[in-house]
């Protein structure tokens, strides 16, 4: 199983952003702003659909995994964290109680 995780990317970003450095996607995409990052966002996200809906196991895995690298730039150029992103989610299972559920099985 993988040790990677969205934390990791989202450091990744935020250094590459900085770096200044001309062969850096992430510099780049940082450069052009806010409009530039979404719509590359959009477009990997049409394209995670269309390997969806084509039960494309390995471009699913690939465009998703644009997906989240480009989701996780348009974050850092909008100054929203990863972390707010999950207690947003974190509250939302509350309303279930799945998380207490959860909890007591462990
Ligand atoms: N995870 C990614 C990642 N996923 C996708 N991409 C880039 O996203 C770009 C967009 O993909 P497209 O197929 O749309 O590219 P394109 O056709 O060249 O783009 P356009 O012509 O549409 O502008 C490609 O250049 C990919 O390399 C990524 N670039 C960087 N990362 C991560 O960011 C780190 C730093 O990368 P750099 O900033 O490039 O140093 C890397 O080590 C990775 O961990």
């Amino acid at each position: 199983m993988s040790q990677f995780d969205l934390a990791t990317l989202e450091k990744i970003v935020a250094e590459r952003a900085r770096s200044g450095d001309a062969n850096s996607w992430t510099a780049k995409l940082f450069s052009r702003g806010t409009g530039k990052a979404a719509q590359k966002l959009g477009e990997e996200a049409v394209e995670t659909v269309i390997a969806a809906v084509s039960h494309d196991r390995q471009e699913l895995i690939s465009e998703s995994a644009d997906l989240l690298y480009h989701w996780l730039v348009v974050l850092a150029l909008e100054g929203v964290s990863l972390d707010e992103v999950m207690a947003e989610l974190e509250s939302r299972t509350g309303r279930s109680g799945i998380a207490e559920k959860a909890a007591r099985k462990e």
